[in-house]
């Protein structure tokens, strides 16, 4: 039986607006038959994965429960997605054992830009870890992409580093 991503969270993540083009929800193991895959090549080009290594990931990502969310947009009309974001939440110790959400992996299909819908999702997963407590949310992006997350209330901070294996 197909449950979604992460079943508890749904609620508070917004069970969307039926009445609109896009509905947007948590991701759910039938949406690898939905384009999502296609979606995440829009993000990073990589060989297709297999619906066995969709599920595995799934169900690892679920036991994260709340603190791992992926959201996908469907297109009502076509049942295809248009649009995913994913926001994971980060435990520390430090500000009295705070928690920081980081916003992952947002990406709208090539045909679906400049409607809005990119800063629909990136704000409902800043919903979602507002909801969780976070005292901030963080991601990293390229310097061209500046302008499309300060319009999602975004401000320049310190630099990204990376060290890839
Ligand atoms: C943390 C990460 O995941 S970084 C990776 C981000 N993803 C990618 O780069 C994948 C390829 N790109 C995309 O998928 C899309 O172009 C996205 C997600 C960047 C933007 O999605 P869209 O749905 O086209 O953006 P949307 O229409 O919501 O734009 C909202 C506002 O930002 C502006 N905007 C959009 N892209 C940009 C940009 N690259 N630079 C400056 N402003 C931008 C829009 O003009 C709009 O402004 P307006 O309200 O004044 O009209």
């Amino acid at each position: 039986m197909e449950q979604p991503q992460a079943a508890m969270v749904a609620s508070e993540a917004g069970a969307g607006d039926d009445t609109d083009v896009y509905r947007i929800r948590p991701l759910e193991l039938g949406d690898i038959s939905k384009g999502f895959c296609e979606l995440l090549a829009q993000l990073s080009p990589s060989t297709p994965l297999t619906e066995d290594a969709f599920r595995n990931r799934f169900a690892e990502l679920a036991r994260l429960g709340a603190d791992h969310l992926v959201l996908v947009a469907e297109d009502a009309a076509t049942g295809r997605l248009a649009a995913a974001g994913a926001v994971l939440v980060e435990r520390k110790f430090i500000r009295r054992c705070g928690t920081v959400g980081h916003v992952e992996d947002v990406v709208v299909d090539a045909a679906a830009r400049g409607r809005g819908l990119g800063e629909r999702v990136v704000r409902r997963l800043v919903e979602h870890a507002k909801g969780r407590g976070c005292y901030k949310v963080i991601l990293n992006c390229t310097p061209e992409l500046t302008g499309f997350y300060a319009k999602c209330g975004f401000v320049e901070k310190n630099v990204q580093m990376g060290l890839y294996f």
